[in-house]
C-alpha cells in the first residue's frame, strides 16, 4: 500500500453540519488549491465531504482524506464496522488517515490499536493517527501499535501552545496536527497578532497559521467562507521572522476552545 505526504494545511470540517454548505466549502477549498481535508464520523457530514470532493477535477490520489473514528466505537470489532462506514459514506476505497479521536468511553490501547493495525495491514487505511491524546497515554498506545504512527492531531494555536505535545512529536519522529488552529477564530482578537499582521500586510489568522507552520505543524483550520478559505490557504506564503515568532512563543496566556477537564484521564 503506497503511503501518502500528509499536506501542511488542510480544510476542517467541525461544526459543518448543513450538507450543502459543507459539501461547497469541501469543493471551493480543493478548488482553491487545498488537499487535505479532515472530517470525522462524529461530525456526521462525511457523506458531504465525499460529495465535495467529487464534486472537483480532483483525483482521488491526490487529496488526502483524514477521518476519526468515534470514542464510543473503539471495541476491535466496532472499530473494522465503523472505518468500512466511514469509507462508504465519503465514496473512497481506502481512507489516507484514521484517528482514534477521543482516549475515552471504549478506548483500550490493545483492542483499539490491534483494530487499527489490521485495518493497516489490509490497506484499508494508509495511516494511523492519535488525537487529544496525553503524553502518558501517548507512550502507552505507541508500546501497543505496531503500524507506525503518522500523526497526533490536538488543539494548538498560540493561546494553547502545546511545548511537551509538540515536542514529544519531534523526539517520536510523528507529525503534529493542530486542530482549531484559530482559536475558533478569536485569534483576530490577539493585539500581539493584530500587530504582526499589519506589520506583514496580512491578517491575524494567517500570522497563527503561520506561526504554526514555522513550528513544523500541520494546520487546518474551518471555514465556510470562500475568502476565509483564500486566506487560510495563503497563509503559507508568510514568512514571519525570528522577532516575531518569539514575541508569538512569549504569550503566556491560556485559552482552551475544548475542555479537557471533562476527560476522565486528565
Ligand atoms: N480532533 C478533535 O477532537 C478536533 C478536531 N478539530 C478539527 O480542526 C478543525 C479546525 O478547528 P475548529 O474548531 O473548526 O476551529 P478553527 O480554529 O479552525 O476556527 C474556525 C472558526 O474560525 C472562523 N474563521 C476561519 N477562517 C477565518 C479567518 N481567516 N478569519 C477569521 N475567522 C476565520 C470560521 O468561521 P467561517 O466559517 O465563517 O470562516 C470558524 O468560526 C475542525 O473543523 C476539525 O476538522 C476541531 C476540534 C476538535
Amino acid at each position: 500500500m503506497p503511503r501518502k505526504t500528509i499536506p501542511k494545511i488542510g480544510v476542517g470540517t467541525y461544526e459543518n453540519t448543513d450538507p450543502e454548505v459543507c459539501k461547497a466549502s469541501v469543493e471551493t477549498a480543493l478548488n482553491l488549491g487545498y488537499r487535505h481535508v479532515d472530517t470525522a464520523e462524529m461530525y456526521e457530514n462525511e457523506a458531504a465531504v465525499g460529495e465535495g470532493i467529487a464534486a472537483t477535477d480532483c483525483d482521488r490520489d491526490d487529496v488526502f482524506i483524514s477521518t476519526k473514528i468515534h470514542s464510543a466505537n473503539l471495541g476491535y470489532e466496532d472499530v473494522l464496522t465503523h472505518a468500512r462506514e466511514s469509507c462508504d459514506r465519503l465514496g473512497v476505497d481506502v481512507l489516507d488517515l484514521l484517528y482514534v479521536h477521543w482516549p475515552i468511553r471504549a478506548y483500550d490501547p490493545e483492542e483499539t490499536l490491534s483494530a487499527f493495525d489490521e485495518l493497516y495491514d489490509r490497506g484499508l487505511i494508509r495511516h494511523v493517527g492519535l488525537s487529544n491524546f496525553t503524553p502518558a497515554l501517548l507512550e502507552t498506545a505507541l508500546e501497543a501499535l505496531d503500524a507506525p504512527l503518522l500523526a497526533h492531531q490536538v488543539e494548538c494555536h498560540p493561546l494553547l501552545q502545546q511545548k511537551e505535545l509538540r515536542k514529544f512529536a519531534r523526539e517520536h519522529g510523528h507529525r503534529f496536527v493542530a486542530y482549531s488552529p484559530l482559536a475558533k477564530g478569536s485569534v483576530t482578537e490577539m493585539p500581539e497578532l493584530v500587530d504582526i499582521a499589519d506589520k506583514h500586510g496580512a491578517t491575524p489568522a494567517q500570522v497563527s497559521l503561520a506561526w504554526l507552520l514555522s513550528k513544523e505543524c500541520v494546520v487546518i483550520p474551518k471555514s465556510s467562507s470562500e475568502s476565509h478559505l483564500r486566506e487560510n490557504f495563503e497563509a503559507r506564503r508568510i514568512s514571519l521572522d525570528k522577532t516575531d515568532i518569539e514575541r508569538i512563543d512569549g504569550i503566556d496566556r491560556t485559552t482552551r476552545q475544548v475542555d479537557f477537564e471533562a476527560a476522565p484521564w486528565s
